[in-house]
């Protein structure tokens, strides 16, 4: 069992109070590791360290960052199956999940080691002719990175990578469910040879005294948070106290349509990808699935062959599709809004109830992935993030209604609909107020493209050319010649 330290100034060191917290497998409920208690003070010494290390980090050749980064990207890859085992043991993905997501992490580090050398200035053309106008683009500073347990790896290389390879330095402070993945990271960024205080890692159980401590904190110039709408509306009125920037990605509330033209078959296969992926425990799964009344029959037959199919269990174990919940009260929101539903008419075609399995899984939080057919719009399910393997079913008539009742929520992070009609897809595309749009594609997601929100699931992008620009500042210098 692993026990980490904070990482600050390029050493592990414990925390000022030497307190620890247990990180808890959610299958077996056992403690697989610790991590550190960080105090308000643990967290000055990071962003002391970060201050320190900045203009150093930052006037390096973008090729020495590059190929920091570079380094960085081959050991994620040489310790693939032990950062996805690691992964499973302390979220619960599973094993083939983990996998796919420390890829993608790593994706992400060797997309920005290319990008760190191709930051561009500018020139512009200057309205006299002793004058010239240049645009420096320069790195924002300390960056303060809060991340989620849902993907414990990906989450971190998505913020940390554009941002080292921009010029900033970082403190991350990774949930207090999934600690673990985040120091074997910081472990082979060490390794891989970022300088004493480039990356520092803050871990703590309780995440409101951190938090307060790198928002609070004037040197801190910009926060990049991943998590709940509710946690970054509190942290965003926060960071106004010293204007830093802010990237914001939130909670979502994905629609699925399917039209009448769509090949089930396939879409019922997306689907299924898009909802039960970690459980049902993702930013972008599709929480609610709207299909044409006129194939709604065999869409849903379709689906719940796809369901009965599912195996539920420890994600070490092979061939299995579901793992637990992150904890009791994610089991208890799936039975809460199963409830509701079946409450308000809704009917359950395919499971519904929490998974109690035997042996060493009988403490594990799993529940059974689900279908709901008959669904109405006034279920919690069709308004509330779920986060859980529940997928309510609901019927529509026209392109028009499709369109207005997917857009009708707060949400717009991704929405996704299926069709063979081009001229369909396009239309239907360009309508919906959603950040990340799947045409026939359930599972979007990757390193060179902009990943983000409209509306209340978030302010900036992640990945591609854009995630670059969250880190980044233009500054106008105007030369006159003399
Ligand atoms: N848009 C995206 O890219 C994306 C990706 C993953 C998860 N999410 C969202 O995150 C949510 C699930 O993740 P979660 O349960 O970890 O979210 P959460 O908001 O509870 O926690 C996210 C992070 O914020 C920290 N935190 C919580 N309260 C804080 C406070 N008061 N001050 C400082 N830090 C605080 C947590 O410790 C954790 O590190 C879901 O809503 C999901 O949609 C969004
Ligand atoms: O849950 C949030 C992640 O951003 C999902 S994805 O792996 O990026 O699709």
């Amino acid at each position: 069992m692993k026990k980490y330290g904070l990482y600050i100034d390029g050493k592990w060191t414990p925390s000022g109070s030497r307190e620890t917290f247990d990180v808890l497998d959610p299958a077996t409920r056992e403690v697989v590791g610790a991590a550190a208690e960080a105090t308000p003070e643990d967290v000055k010494r990071a962003v002391d360290a970060a201050h320190r290390a900045f203009p150093g980090w930052a006037s390096r050749p973008a090729k020495e960052r590059s190929a920091i980064l570079h380094n960085w990207y081959r050991l994620m890859l040489d310790h693939l199956d032990e950062l996805a085992e690691g992964m499973t043991r302390e979220q619960g993905k599973p094993l083939r999940e983990a996998r796919g997501e420390v890829q993608y992490a790593a994706d992400f580090v060797q997309w920005y080691g290319e990008e760190a050398k191709r930051v561009y200035g500018e020139t512009i053309p200057a309205s006299f002719t002793d004058k010239r106008i240049w645009v420096l683009r320069q790195p924002v500073g300390v960056v303060a990175a809060i991340t989620p347990w849902n993907f414990p790896a990906a989450m971190i290389t998505r913020k940390i990578a554009p941002a080292l390879a921009a010029g900033c330095t970082v403190v991350i402070k990774p949930a207090e469910q999934t600690p673990l993945t985040a120091c074997r990271l910081v472990e082979l960024m060490e390794e891989a040879g970022f300088p004493p205080g480039v990356v520092n890692l803050v871990t703590g159980s309780r995440p409101e005294p951190i938090g307060d401590a790198l928002l609070q904190d004037p040197r801190v110039r910009k926060l990049t948070f991943t998590g709940s709408t509710e946690v970054g509306k509190i942290l965003m009125k926060k960071a106004a106290d010293t204007v830093k920037r802010v990237s914001l990605e939130l909670g979502g509330h994905a629609p699925f349509l399917v039209f009448e033209d769509a090949d089930l078959e396939a879409a019922a296969a997306e689907v299924a990808a898009s909802k039960f992926r970690n459980a049902g425990q993702t930013c972008v799964c599709t929480n609610r699935i709207y299909v044409h009344e006129s194939v709604a029959e065999a869409f849903t037959e379709a689906l719940v062959r796809r369901v009965e199919a599912m195996k539920v269990g420890y994600g070490l174990e092979e061939g299995v599709d579901i793992g637990p919940l992150i904890d009791e009260q994610a089991v208890l929101k799936s039975e809460r809004h199963v409830r509701d539903a079946v409450e308000k008419g809704a009917r359950i075609a395919i499971g519904g109830s929490r998974c109690r399995l035997s042996g060493k899984l009988e403490k594990g939080t799993f529940f059974q992935p689900t279908v709901l057919v008959q669904v109405t719009d006034e279920m919690l399910v069709q308004r509330e993030e779920t986060f859980g393997p529940v997928a309510p079913v609901q019927t529509f008539r026209t392109e028009e209604e499709a369109i207005a009742r997917a857009n009708n929520t707060s949400y717009g992070l991704a929405a996704y609909l299926f069709t063979r009609d081009l001229s369909r897809a396009v239309r239907v595309m360009e309508r919906l107020e959603y950040g990340i749009v799947g045409v026939n594609d359930g599972l979007p997601s990757v390193a060179q493209a902009p990943f983000g929100g409209f509306k209340e699931s978030g302010i900036g992008r992640e990945g591609g050319r854009h995630g670059m620009e969250e880190f980044l500042e233009a500054k106008y210098v105007s030369v006159k010649l003399v």
